[in-house]
């Protein structure tokens, strides 16, 4: 089993409050969620005495005017801004106004924003009205359950939205706290727990991918801990190979044997790995890296095809997600009990299987069921699908991960994960998490060439280990 932090679409959070509200007092599970409101803008004001809030037409407005009940009697200057007046939440609002919140027509200034515009009911950006009470601020936002503006399920920003340095949510997890920048993220219990079954997606922490992460033991030698093939690069494109073999090499110990037309220059740089110019006479291997800087003419078809037909697990990348967008025959090499794990990114997955989309889950679903593989859609948010179902998403910290070279690194990785026999959704998961974090440490705060973010994986995985 896969411990993570889980996250539920808002069909089943309703369908777990429905349950919890049949059996506890009426407002009281809204009431709790405010207070948590209350606590967490307290800690956000340190001792500043001025909140402002902005109350939509539903439920998440009710819980801000509750919030601002709290806040009152903790003697804070309160504000609202009803941005439906006369479908404010009735007792929230009464509640509010009874012990001297006031309600204005602007903010004005104040210390801190509570943002109860919209909650798990949100469709698309906010609404022009809403937009304008948002665009001027100054002052930090707690979003009660989520940023305004974010769809809760995908969380797609299509439009005018609200940044939040916090959001308080309730009972669980939504995909929006993995899936958008929601600042820092607080749960307030409010008894849903034993009305979730499992969740519709997880996030691995960094404890976790740690946990994963292979480790030799005292029995193990070179070929026990799975020897990584790799199929990558091209007189053209020599470092493509390089990254991904160097990838494959730091993130387990055991063996890497690479397989192309790079050689000579995977040699130079890795005298460790063991290389030959050609794919039928690499030696056997407990997974294949295959298509970075690969190109996609005759001869890389065939590699292709060696490495579906050979029975381990594939993580295929780049110019063999092209070949098999171009070619779906290509396809038929594959054993189907193959293990395989695709890692486009939006133009590959295009040319594989269509728009995107705004819904990037829902888009890596679609791919995982159609090839009955495992998709890793890259970005900054990386979706990684199971034909089964599952799906993972890391968020990364930053973006400078985005620099050439840097997909071939991870695709490195995946190959080693999978050789070392992890599960390939964990195997992708983990390569996703340990990227990020990887890119994060090189970087410090400056652009980075891939070529130092691969530096930088024994580093990331020292400090998943010890996280
Ligand atoms: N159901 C429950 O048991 C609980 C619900 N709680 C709160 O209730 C919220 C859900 O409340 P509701 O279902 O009443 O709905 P919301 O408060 O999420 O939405 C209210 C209204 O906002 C408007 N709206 C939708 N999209 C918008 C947009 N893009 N821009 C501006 N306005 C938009 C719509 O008219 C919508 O009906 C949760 O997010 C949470 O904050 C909490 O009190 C905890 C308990
Ligand atoms: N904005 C971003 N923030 C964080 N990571 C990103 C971002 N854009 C891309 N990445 C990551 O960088 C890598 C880029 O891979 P890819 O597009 O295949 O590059 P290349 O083909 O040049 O190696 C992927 O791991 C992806 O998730
Ligand atoms: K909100």
């Amino acid at each position: 089993m896969i411990p993570m932090r889980g996250l539920w679409t808002t069909a089943r959070v309703r369908a777990a409050e429905e349950r919890v509200m049949a059996r506890v007092p009426a407002g009281s599970l809204m009431r709790r969620a405010a207070f948590g409101v209350a606590t967490a803008a307290l800690e956000l004001l340190g001792g500043k005495r001025r909140v402002g809030l902005l109350v939509g037409a539903g439920n998440n407005g009710g819980d801000a005017l509750w919030a601002g009940y709290y806040l009152r009697r903790r003697g804070v200057a309160v504000r609202a801004v009803l941005l439906a007046p006369e479908k404010a939440h009735a007792e929230g609002l009464a509640a509010f106004r009874r012990v001297g919140g006031r309600v204005v027509d602007r903010l004005g200034e104040v210390d801190l924003v509570v943002d109860g515009i919209v909650g798990l009911s949100a469709r698309g950006p906010l609404r022009p009205d809403a937009a304008e009470h948002v665009a001027h601020l100054d002052a930090p936002v707690l979003a009660v359950d989520l940023p305004s503006g974010i769809d809760p399920d995908t969380g797609a920003i299509t439009g005018p939205a609200v940044r939040a340095a916090m959001t308080v949510t309730f009972g669980c997890l939504k995909p929006v706290h993995a899936l958008a920048d929601c600042g820092e993220v607080r749960l307030v219990d409010i008894g849903l727990g034993p009305e979730l079954a499992g969740p519709d997606l997880a996030e691995l922490d960094d404890a976790e991918v740690g946990a994963h992460w292979p480790v030799p033991g005292p029995q193990d030698d070179k070929y026990t801990q799975g020897v990584t093939g790799v199929a990558a690069g091209s007189a053209t494109y020599p470092g493509a190979a390089v990254l991904a073999t160097g990838a494959a090499l730091l993130a387990t110990s055991g063996m890497v044997r690479y397989a192309g037309a790079a050689a000579d220059g995977v040699r130079a740089r890795w005298p460790e790995a063991i290389c030959t110019g050609s794919i039928t006479d690499a030696g056997r291997v407990q997974s294949w890296v295959a298509g970075p800087g690969l190109g996609t003419g005759l001869s890389a078809e065939a590699v292709l095809r060696t490495v579906l037909e050979a029975g381990v697990p594939v993580c295929l990348d780049a110019d063999a997600i092209t070949m098999l967008a171009n070619n779906p025959d290509l396809w038929d090499a594959r054993d189907p009990d193959t293990p395989v794990v695709l890692t486009p990114h939006d133009r590959e997955y295009e040319r594989l299987a269509g728009e995107v989309g705004h819904d990037r889950v829902a888009a890596a679903r679609r791919a995982a069921e159609k090839f009955r593989a495992v998709v890793l859609l890259k970005g900054h948010v990386t979706v990684v699908a199971g034909p089964d179902g599952r799906v993972l998403v890391n968020r990364a910290s930053g973006s400078w991960a985005a620099t050439a070279g840097s997909g071939d690194v991870l695709s490195g990785l995946i190959g080693a994960l999978l050789a070392a026999r992890l599960d390939p959704v964990l195997a992708a998961g983990c390569a996703a998490r340990l990227h990020a974090v990887a890119a994060e440490r090189a970087s410090g705060g400056a652009p980075i060439p891939a070529s130092a973010l691969l530096a930088a994986v024994p580093d990331a995985i020292r400090a998943l280990r010890s996280g």
